[in-house]
């Protein structure tokens, strides 16, 4: 069984078939990339895989189940965590603080151990700082773990919005497009992260990312896709010749669009 399983999915916005009919899925362990040019459909296939959005036909499985009766706020308690393009972290809180928010979904006290503090509620908190602290050390982020996100240079900030989906330890972490805005040396250093996160703490992931010298470096496998439509699936390699994917980026290589190496 794959970790995740999107099947035969579609989403149209007004007369814009956004997503149309695709499948894919995850194994557990791998890093798979969403490819593809502007309006290809990738963010809105993450929306709907974080159900932000609703498919009006197809079915999203998450280790088995499906996750469409899931409300968007229980899909952290299921395992899936995600970052955003845009970075959404609380400005006027240090990295600790942003990172301690990630562990919301791990409070299991009630209000009456909260209230009296008790024995129960101290260990789990120093369940949730041993957890943050981890984070912290493993993105290196130490420096930073006093700081205000608002003062932070973009790069830091886009390392915390990873930290703060890695600290609610999930079996599936969403990266969108994570070296977006990011110099070639920090671009680099996400390459890196990603590839700890998957060996050395066992996470899946799935990322749109734009930067095909990341993608080839980092991904297993890679889909692309236009107007909606999976293209090809395959390494990065078979992807960026596919006859299909060349077509599409040749499309769009007057709008500046990346191309494909
Ligand atoms: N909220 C929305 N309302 C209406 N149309 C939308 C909405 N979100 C996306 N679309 C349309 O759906 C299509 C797919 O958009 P989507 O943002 O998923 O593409 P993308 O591959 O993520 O593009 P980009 O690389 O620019 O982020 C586009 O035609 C887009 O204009």
């Amino acid at each position: 069984m794959s970790l995740l399983e999107v099947e035969n999915v579609t989403l149209k916005f007004g007369g814009v078939t956004a997503v149309n009919d695709v499948s894919f899925s995850v194994e557990e362990g791998e890093v798979f990339a969403l490819v593809g040019p502007n309006g290809a459909g990738k963010s809105t296939l993450f929306n709907l895989v974080s159900r932000f959005y609703d498919p009006v036909a197809g079915d999203i499985r998450f280790a088995g189940e499906s996750i469409l009766k899931k409300a968007p706020h229980e899909i952290a308690g299921l395992g899936i965590a995600r970052t955003f393009q845009n970075i959404e972290l609380f400005d006027q809180a240090t990295v600790l603080q942003n990172l301690l928010v990630g562990r919301h979904r791990h409070r299991r006290g009630n209000v009456f151990n909260e209230i009296l503090f008790t024995p129960f509620v101290r260990k789990e908190e120093r369940r949730h700082r041993e957890a943050v602290e981890k984070v912290i050390d493993f993105l290196d982020l130490q420096p930073y773990r006093e700081k205000y996100i608002a003062g932070l240079p973009y790069g830091v900030r886009k390392v915390v919005e990873m930290g703060r989906a890695l600290a609610i330890e999930p079996r599936l972490l969403l990266l969108d497009e994570p070296a977006s805005g990011l110099s070639v040396e920090e671009t680099q250093d996400v390459a890196f992260w990603i590839e700890d996160i998957k060996t050395q703490m066992g996470i899946t992931v799935l990322m749109v990312e734009h930067d095909m010298h990341l993608v080839a470096s980092v991904s297993d496998r890679v889909m692309a896709l236009a107007d909606g439509k999976t293209l090809a699936i395959g390494s990065a390699q078979e992807v960026q010749n596919h006859p299909k994917v060349i077509e599409a980026y040749i499309g769009v290589a007057d709008e500046n669009e990346r191309v494909v190496a």
